[in-house]
């Protein structure tokens, strides 16, 4: 298929755009940088430097879909700065699906996130749990969503969510890296490195079993490879949902455990305060897309998921 990768100079969107030129599609990466690095996008794929706000002429030329990883997507700069979250994400996004719309671009399988749900009332996450998001990162993301559902009932547009739970570790030479790091795992890294004297622990207060938040973590080329079904199993008309996590959970202590256990580091830990509208437990239900696609996922062990991330930091 000829296609189009919003975002794919950035970290998820580049393991899709190099799975997708391996699995033999014709791939136009556009990407304006503004958290992402040339040299990410992939041997093999086309590079056009550019926002989604003005993909119209590029879509002209003829793609049979697009995958939509664009965005802004840190948490507390959506609650400091909304009216910039809603205008990129919502705004940006609709500028996309009016130009693909014009151009008869009639598939798209778009980056969603668990922050959709918000505090969940219980664990794991099914795709049916309540959306009440609580920033407006996730509002904004729920909003895209909402508008793939009507432009797939008016246009006949083939939609799919993918609703991601925490992404973590490497392809290769495609990993995380983003100026202003706000995730565990890589923070976590940069310490093993050198980069940084210790990691803060948000909050030992929750309601888990050591006191730590419980996330979800999933290995960057298990998510990418369900993209690569879901782009298959796109229908016209429709608009899907899948969430896509490992289905177990670990806490920020167990995660700095392993992490000693991969680099060797003694990692310094300082305790901190919670981090506002952080839930204590986000745990997927991934049944949906294992049973409706046949994806499972192949890197389950948070091990793996940060070895693997820590060879492409050191390579
Ligand atoms: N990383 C996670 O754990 C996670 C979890 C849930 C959802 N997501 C979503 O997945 C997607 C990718 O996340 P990521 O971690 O790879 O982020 P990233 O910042 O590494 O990648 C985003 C890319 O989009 C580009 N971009 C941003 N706005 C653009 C615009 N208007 N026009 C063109 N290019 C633009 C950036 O330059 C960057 O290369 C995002 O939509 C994010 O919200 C990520
Ligand atoms: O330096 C740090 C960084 C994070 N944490 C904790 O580690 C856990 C994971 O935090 P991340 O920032 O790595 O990830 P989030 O769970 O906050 O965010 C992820 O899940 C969100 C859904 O709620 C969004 O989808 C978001 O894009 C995605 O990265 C949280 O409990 C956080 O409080 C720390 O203790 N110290």
């Amino acid at each position: 298929m000829r296609l189009m990768v919003t975002g794919g100079a950035g970290y998820i969107g580049s393991v899709v755009a190099a799975l997708l030129v391996e699995a033999g599609h014709d791939v136009t990466v556009l990407d304006d940088l503004s958290t992402g690095h040339a040299d990410a996008v992939p041997d093999g794929a086309r590079f056009v430097e550019g926002s989604i706000t003005e993909a119209g002429d590029l879509l002209k030329e003829g793609f049979d879909g697009v995958l939509h990883f664009a965005a802004k997507s840190l948490v507390g700069e959506s609650v400091d700065r909304p009216g910039l979250y809603w205008s990129h994400n919502l705004g940006g996004t609709l500028a996309l699906l009016e130009a693909m719309r014009r151009a008869g671009v009639g598939r798209i399988v778009f980056s969603s996130t668990a922050a959709t749900y918000g505090e969940p009332e219980s664990t794991p996450i099914p795709e049916t749990a309540p959306t009440r998001p609580t920033n407006p990162y996730g509002a904004s993301k729920l909003a895209v969503d909402t508008a793939l559902s009507a432009f797939a009932g008016l246009y006949g547009l083939a939609a799919v969510s993918m609703r991601y739970f925490n992404v973590a570790g490497a392809y290769g030479r495609f990993r995380e890296r983003h100026a202003a790091e706000t995730h565990l795992i890589p923070n976590i890294l940069k310490v093993a490195l050198g980069e940084r004297e210790s990691i803060s622990v948000f909050g030992t207060d929750y309601p888990t079993a050591d006191g730590t938040c419980v996330r979800d973590y999933v290995h960057v080329t298990d998510l990418a490879r369900a993209h690569l079904l879901a782009l298959d199993a796109c229908a016209a008309g429709t608009h899907t949902v899948y969430n896509l996590g490992n289905g177990a959970g670990f806490s920020v202590r167990e995660v700095i455990d392993v992490c000693r256990e991969v680099t060797g580091h003694e990692i310094p830990v300082e305790v901190g305060p919670r981090r506002p509208g952080d839930p204590a437990v986000l745990v997927a239900s991934s049944e949906k897309i294992q049973r409706e696609l046949g994806w499972k996922p192949d890197h389950t062990s948070l091990h793996t998921i940060v070895r693997d991330a820590w060879t492409a930091l050191r390579s």
